[in-house]
């Protein structure tokens, strides 16, 4: 996979999403942009719930955007927050990236001072839990 990373677009897109997060709980707006490797970025705000437990995270978000157009391979993801510390993805959220990005794939944070920092999916989840796990077991069985 091949495609180039502009990651002042990225950041700009994960921006305007998070003007539209729905955060009235936690008043933590965040906004994510992924890069699919077809060369389209699909973006995703965090949407919080009066049940709390039924929040979704900005990262999952934009996931199941890119998901319902028809991707399924990414090049990289970037999320944004309005505040000095730089976010990376919660824990739920790096297993669901994991499901679709290689370990080598650039995840990055960046926020309203233009920082940016960046990990490999590996850093932030080694050894991860990913399909290949599945379909080995179901060799073993059958
Ligand atoms: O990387 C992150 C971290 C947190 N949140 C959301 C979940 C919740 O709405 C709010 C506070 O945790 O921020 C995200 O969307 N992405
Ligand atoms: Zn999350």
């Amino acid at each position: 996979m091949n495609t180039t990373i502009d990651w002042a677009q990225l950041q700009l897109q994960a921006k305007a999403a998070s003007d539209q997060a729905y955060a009235p709980y936690s008043h933590f707006p965040v906004g994510v942009a992924i890069l699919a490797s077809s060369g389209r970025i699909y973006t995703g705000c965090n949407v919080e719930n009066a049940s709390y437990g039924g929040t979704t995270c900005a990262e999952r978000n934009a996931i199941a955007a890119a998901v319902v157009a028809g991707e399924r391979q990414f090049a990289a993801l970037v999320v944004y927050t309005p505040q000095d510390k730089l976010t990376p993805p919660c824990g739920i959220c790096r297993q669901v990236i994991a499901e679709f990005f290689t370990p080598d794939s650039p995840v990055a944070s960046c926020n309203h001072l233009g920082a940016l920092q960046s990990w490999t999916l590996a850093e932030l989840l080694p050894d991860a839990f990913t399909p290949t796990y599945l379909a080995a077991s179901t060799k073993v069985k059958s």
